[in-house]
């Protein structure tokens, strides 16, 4: 994916169990929970070092996971890092979830939130293709985004449980609208199949690792790069 200078990037997921963005509380759909994926980036004598621990990065980028409880944020990281499906019963996550230490919290982690938004460098925004309050809900997100996020950051639309043919809610079609309405990169994924997964972080860590070069010359299409590669594979369409 991206020069390494030692170990793995870390993951780690971090969860407000706020309202959703309206605030409105929406029912099983009600609550996010971003999580924060560190990915090594590459040399860049302008950026120090980040150590975490025992791990060097040359970059460290920041990538949040975001949308309404249950769409599968958890898994979708835990697919990416550990290639295996979180399977069982659905543990929401509580405050902050750093893979082994939990920070239990409800309303009062909103404003950590946001916080992590402010110096997140890409956003992943899911919705779950079973449930459609948590696809109504991406606009508000959007508009939570908007506000608190960097203005550059790097966002990309999932439609996750692409596997669930028989309960699916939302169509492919109307993510892919939604997305080219508020000109996001946009694609289906699957924490249980794995559909997709790899490729949105990849992407992502391409992008960032495209701006972090900073040449101007050649710019980085993101949409184009998924589109191709999906293409490619003959695969991650549902
Ligand atoms: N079929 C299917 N189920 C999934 C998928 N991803 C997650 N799930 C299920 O959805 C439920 C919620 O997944 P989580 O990853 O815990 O959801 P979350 O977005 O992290 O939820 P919060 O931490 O509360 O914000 C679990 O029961 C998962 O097994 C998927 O790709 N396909
Ligand atoms: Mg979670």
């Amino acid at each position: 994916m991206s020069r390494k200078k030692a170990a793995k990037g870390k993951a780690a997921t971090s969860s407000p169990s706020a309202g959703s963005p309206t605030g409105k509380g929406i029912g099983k759909a009600a609550r996010s929970s971003p999580g924060i994926v560190q990915m090594n980036g590459v040399v860049h004598p302008s950026r120090p070092s980040v150590s975490n621990s025992s791990e060097f990065y040359d970059i460290a980028f920041k990538v949040m996971l975001v949308g309404d409880s249950g769409v599968g944020k958890t898994c979708l990281l835990v697919r990416f890092k550990d290639g295996a499906f979180l399977a069982g019963s659905f543990i929401s996550t509580v405050g902050i979830d750093f893979r082994i230490w939990d920070t239990a919290g409800q309303e009062r982690f909103r404003s950590v939130t946001h916080a992590y938004y402010r110096d997140a460098h890409a956003l992943l925004l899911l919705y779950d293709v079973t449930n459609k309050t948590s696809f109504d809900n991406i606009q508000a997100w959007l508009t939570e985004i908007h506000e608190y996020a960097q203005q550059d950051v790097v966002l990309m639309l999932l439609g996750n449980k692409a596997d669930a043919t028989h309960e699916r809610v939302v169509k492919r079609e109307d993510g892919e609208r939604l997305a080219k309405e508020f000109g996001v990169p946009f694609m289906e994924t699957s924490a249980r199949s794995g559909l997709n997964v790899e490729l949105a972080f990849t992407a992502v860590a391409k992008e960032l690792k495209h701006r972090s070069m900073k040449d101007p010359s050649e710019k980085f299409k993101l949409q184009e790069y998924v589109s191709k590669e999906m293409k490619s594979t003959g695969c991650c369409r549902s």
